[in-house]
């Protein structure tokens, strides 16, 4: 076994069909003992290790003799209920062959969508790996619906690896890494090794569901995990769970490779094998790559608040902004702040402080701009805003959301500019770009949208920020 020489933190994901076995859902025992040993082993090393564990459904399955997942939400949450107290004890029991301590973790989005709920769950963890207990993860499904479900353990491990800043993410799965085309059914398909464009690959690769019917994820989750996890600086790695003391292999691997080739390596779409790495000196033994598909962390990992705010949280509504906005917003030099002059309207009700999405509308078809104003009556707007029903302002406002909060303005020019109008939007109309965090409530923005934020004391009676949303992270460029 390789020596990983610096101590980390690892999350190891694993999914149902290496939990359990497909048909029979008896757990695989050899898989999961060879996981533990190899996580005993990471522990006396000094890393630090958070397994993130699936299978709570396909045990629940064995123990009521089903034949296969539920239908409905609530069957599945039943066997998941049934499931999870088995499957905990039965980590608990191999673990402690080894004297080694574990803890269950059960999040749902919903729980740490809050600010103060999140941070009791990461102080929870820091705690737990402090007295080196190896806590086990799963999404807490008996109370998880649509809404507040993270979806898939792929997600929620990798929200997890973003949490406690992880070095490592490790997807452990039933193929040993991400592929040009599906490795069991074409002889041709190569293995890509080193990814560091999740967007550039996808369009490229096999992202069929590889594995059984029991699981909810796939290799689309997976590139989605990585997207999530490297996007806060984690190097994410998909690789087979059948032989989990690879992690050893791969960790040294990438280690040395970062010593003998400085810089990012590229990515490979080649099916380049680049199995040995050279010794450095003499005794050095050569290292043999394991099979696997590394995924490389940004150098510019997201500010932890906005890699929550994107990832974590649940929008309790949406913020229109117009084109200028958009392009504006999407430049690094913005810092993901929006100025009240780029908005054009609001949906939804939502508190100072809460998440929002951030949206643009849908090009009507045939025109040439996004908001004609043809289309839009002048009128003061008095109604206030439902869910489906926002307010557009008919001011554009271009690039000028970077405009300072800096001039005095005259009673005069606020009325003129004031006028607004009122239309009829579903959340159907808008598309999401981004999300972020609101420094105003909803019938705050909605005062002043579309205008400049020297308006914004005359009218909110205060300005704390000139920035109506802060911490926005652009998912859809212009
Ligand atoms: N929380 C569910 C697992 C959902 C899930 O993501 O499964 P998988 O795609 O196998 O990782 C359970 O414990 O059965």
């Amino acid at each position: 076994m390789a020596r990983v020489r610096h101590p980390c933190t690892i999350v190891i994901k694993l999914g149902t069909s290496s939990i359990v076995h497909e048909k029979t859902h008896q757990p695989l025992l050899s898989t999961l003992s060879a996981l533990v040993e190899t996580v005993v082993h990471l522990r006396q090393q000094g890393h630090k290790v958070v397994l993130v564990s699936s299978g709570a459904i396909g045990v629940g399955l064995k123990r009521m003799n089903l034949a296969s997942r539920p239908k409905s939400l609530s069957g599945k949450q039943a066997l998941a209920a049934i499931g999870q107290g088995r499957l905990i004890a039965l980590w608990d029991n191999l673990f402690g062959q080894l004297e080694q301590p574990i803890a269950q973790v059960l999040l749902t989005r919903g729980d740490i969508s809050d600010r103060t709920r999140y941070l009791n769950a990461v102080n929870t963890f820091k705690e737990l790996l402090s007295m080196g207990v190896v806590p086990i993860v799963n999404e807490n499904d008996t109370v998880s619906v649509s809404e507040i479900k993270f979806g898939d353990n792929d997600t929620l491990s990798a929200v997890t690896s973003s949490m406690i800043h992880a070095d490592y993410l490790f997807l452990l799965t039933d193929v040993d890494g991400l592929y040009t085309s599906n490795p069991r059914k074409d002889p041709f398909a190569k293995q890509i090794e080193v990814v560091t464009s999740i967007a550039a690959i996808r369009s490229q690769v096999s992202t069929t569901t590889l594995g059984s019917s029991l699981g909810t994820g796939g290799m689309e989750t997976k590139l989605i995990a990585a997207e999530i996890a490297t996007g806060a600086g984690v190097t994410t790695i998909i690789t087979s769970s059948k032989n989990p003391e690879s992690i050893f292999g791969i960790i040294e691997y990438h280690a040395s490779s970062m010593k003998s080739t400085p810089g990012t390596p590229s990515e490979s779409l080649s099916g380049r094998t680049s199995p040995t790495i050279e010794p450095s000196g003499p005794g050095t033994p050569t290292l043999t790559r394991p099979p696997h598909t590394v995924f490389t962390a940004s150098t510019l990992p997201m500010r932890d608040l906005k890699s929550w705010t994107t990832h974590t949280l649940f929008p309790a509504g949406s913020v229109i902004i117009d084109s200028g906005a958009h392009n504006v917003l999407s430049r690094r030099e913005s810092g993901g702040r929006l100025l009240a002059v780029g908005v054009h309207g609001v949906i939804g009700a939502f508190a100072s402080g809460q998440a929002v999405r951030i949206v643009i509308r849908r090009q009507p078809e045939g025109s040439a701009t996004d908001y004609p104003a043809a289309r839009m009556p002048a009128v003061v707007e008095t109604r206030p805003v439902t869910p489906t029903l926002v307010a557009v302002s008919s001011i554009s406002s271009s690039v000028a959301s970077l405009e300072p909060l800096s001039r005095s303005v005259s009673s005069a020019s606020l009325a003129e500019t004031k006028s607004s109008s009122v239309e009829e939007v579903n959340e159907t109309d808008v598309v999401e770009v981004g999300r972020g965090l609101a420094n105003y409530n909803s019938a705050q923005i909605q005062k002043v949208k579309g205008l400049n934020s020297s308006y914004m004391p005359q009218l909110l009676g205060y300005a704390d920020s000139e920035y109506v949303v802060e911490n926005i992270t652009i998912r859809v460029p212009p």
